[in-house]
């Protein structure tokens, strides 16, 4: 496991909607860090291995190793980012501008992203077999 001075891991796949908002949140916050793909489709999905399961036990990307700890869901890892790295902030400094910001994050993340969750598609596409 790496030490808390080395780089950021981010733990991701590319067609992740959830891994794309950490990204966006290292890259707009000039935070230097590697990509560890993590396939979940190839062998049943790599997010389910005994390795991956040890940096997030509930088997999903993103997972982010920062500071020595692995932090994971997108938008706590973001929060975990604005906090200890305010440097390029993501939310805007007016009361109501920051409101709107987790407004439409909340529409993302509760209204629109689970329909399109992998875990999701599987299994109504199981259900849609019956
Ligand atoms: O990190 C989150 O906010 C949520 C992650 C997931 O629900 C996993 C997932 O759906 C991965 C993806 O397709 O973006």
């Amino acid at each position: 496991m790496a030490s808390s001075l080395s780089r950021p891991i981010l733990y991701s796949y590319w067609r992740s909607s959830c891994s794309w908002r950490v990204r966006i949140a290292l890259n707009l916050k000039e935070i230097a860090y590697d990509i560890k793909p993590v396939s979940l489709i190839k062998a049943g999905g790599e997010q389910h291995s005994n390795e991956f399961r040890e940096v997030n036990p509930m088997e999903q990307v993103p997972a982010l190793h920062i500071d020595g700890v692995n932090l994971v869901e997108s938008l706590s890892i973001l929060q975990y980012l604005e906090e200890t790295r305010p440097h390029r902030p993501l939310l805007p400094s007016d009361f109501v501008k920051r409101a709107k910001v987790r407004e439409i994050c909340e529409v993302v993340a509760s209204g629109i992203q689970p329909l399109q969750n992998l875990t999701v598609l599987i299994h109504v596409g199981e259900e849609k077999k019956r």
